[in-house]
């Protein structure tokens, strides 16, 4: 499967290059600059057959996340408006060298579509006359792939199941996985492209688990950048860390003197489908929906004064003598400073998967954080909610997930190789 795919790469990247030289005549090297190709260099072909110059892609169609580096793409890329989460269990007889082999694949794969080229023979054609689209694909491993590869004394205790939570209604089906796949892109038919490639690559190595659909602000809707909204209408991320922050690498990845090496600049995703009973949320009036969370819903700043980005004054009493950030406040209860320091990197998508028979939306959140380990992130914040988040009424956690992603690959080697070649 590798072998086909770098085969039709070279195929590609030719005719790439000579549609990337028609473009620089088209529109000139200013107006060309950090163009990338559509998928299976679309442009190229219609331009081929039709004579006419390809059209320069958009910033949002042109732009680019790269595959390798210290760390996998879709962690600290912003928030793109079309995810997929998908999880596998390798099938009955794969083992060791067939995971070794399909990470490979995938990665060769996810190199290729990352770069805006086609996926190989067979290539469905979905994403032509797209550019990439700041496509992401990130790969991780669930504890049972350590068991299914062999690989058991490589398994780090991070990766050990998450508690159980009182409020947890999980789906088993929808939860954990042998391995697992976020696929993000500012087009959804470049996202849904990348989805059925990965699947088609998994070959006869794995199963499909589950797969879930999300989706976020797309680029330009605003007038400016500003922080996301979730489908309660809040605006949802203000506080994440940022990598500007010293302490941002140390929260977030894990540190190059780990006991597995393989996993040096990798990461903990932790995922839950979380559901929201809108229903009942939407019967609250504006100023009740504001003490859940403790912030405004129209611009996300506190209750307690001053614009999105002020601290909260969480001491700060009204003239009621009441807090005026209510003390189950969802922004209070999950603020690193209630939680010994514990924080994570959310990186959501909203869901909507239709209207249930009796007219309730099957919508909420995929909610996606990352940490450099889940006991210092998701579990002690989320044991706290668990115990009196104002929230809580409104949201079901329905499936979850714990996954282990490494590092980013250098150049010349794939997801997981370090691990896998160990
Ligand atoms: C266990 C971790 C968390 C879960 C689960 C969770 C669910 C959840 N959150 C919102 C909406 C908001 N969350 C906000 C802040 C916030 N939430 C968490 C953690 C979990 N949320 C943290 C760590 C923080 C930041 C706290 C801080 O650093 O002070 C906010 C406020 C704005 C913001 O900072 O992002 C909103 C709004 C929903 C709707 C939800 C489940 C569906
Ligand atoms: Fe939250």
């Amino acid at each position: 499967m590798s072998d086909t795919a770098s085969d039709s790469v070279s195929d590609t990247a030719s005719d790439n290059d000579i549609s990337r030289r028609r473009l620089l005549g088209a529109v000139g090297a200013a107006g060309a600059t950090g163009l990338v190709l559509g998928a299976a260099g679309g442009a190229a072909a219609h331009a081929a057959t039709s004579g006419d110059a390809p059209t320069a892609l958009t910033t949002v169609g042109s732009a680019t996340v790269a595959f390798h580096g210290e760390h996998q793409s879709g962690i600290t890329t912003p928030l793109q408006a079309r995810g997929h989460l998908i999880a596998f269990d390798l099938a009955p007889g794969a083992g060791h060298r067939e995971a070794a082999a399909l990470m490979r694949r995938w990665s060769t794969l996810a190199a290729e579509l990352m770069a805006g080229r086609a996926a190989g023979d067979g290539d469905t054609g979905v994403a032509l006359d797209a550019g990439p689209s700041s496509l992401t694909i990130t790969f991780g491993f669930g504890r049972t792939f350590f068991d299914r590869t062999g690989l058991v004394t490589q398994r780090p205790a991070e990766l050990d199941p998450l508690p159980a939570f009182s409020s947890d209604q999980l789906d088993d089906r929808r939860s954990n996985g042998d391995l697992w796949v976020q696929i993000g892109s500012d087009d959804a038919l470049v996202a849904f492209h990348a989805l059925r490639a990965i699947q088609k690559a998994a070959g006869e190595a794995a199963r499909v688990r589950w797969q879930m659909n999300g989706f976020n602000r797309s680029p330009g809707a605003t007038g400016r950048p500003m922080t996301a909204r979730n489908l309660m209408g809040q605006v949802d991320g203000t506080r994440n860390p940022k990598p500007s922050e010293a302490d941002f690498d140390r929260r977030i990845f894990v540190p190059s003197g780990t006991k597995y090496a393989w996993l040096a600049g990798g990461s903990y995703a932790v995922v839950r489908r979380i559901r929201m009973l809108l229903d009942d949320w939407e019967k609250l009036s504006p100023t009740k929906q504001e003490r859940v969370i403790g912030r405004r819903k129209s611009d996300g700043a506190p209750l307690t004064g001053g614009t999105e980005t002020t601290e909260l004054a969480l001491d700060r009493t009204g003239p009621d003598g009441k807090l005026v950030i209510p003390d189950n406040a969802h922004a209070r209860i999950s603020a690193p400073e209630q939680n010994g320091g514990a924080a994570m990197l959310r990186r959501p998508f909203s869901f909507h998967d239709g209207i249930d028979p009796d007219g309730t939306p099957d919508a909420g959140l995929l909610f996606v954080c990352w940490q450099a380990d889940p006991l210092r992130g998701f579990v002690p914040v989320q044991r706290k909610l668990d115990r009196g988040d104002a929230l809580s009424p409104f949201i079901r956690h329905e499936a979850s997930g714990l996954f282990a992603v490494p590092g980013g690959p250098k150049k010349g080697e794939y997801v997981g190789q370090r691990l896998l070649e160990s």
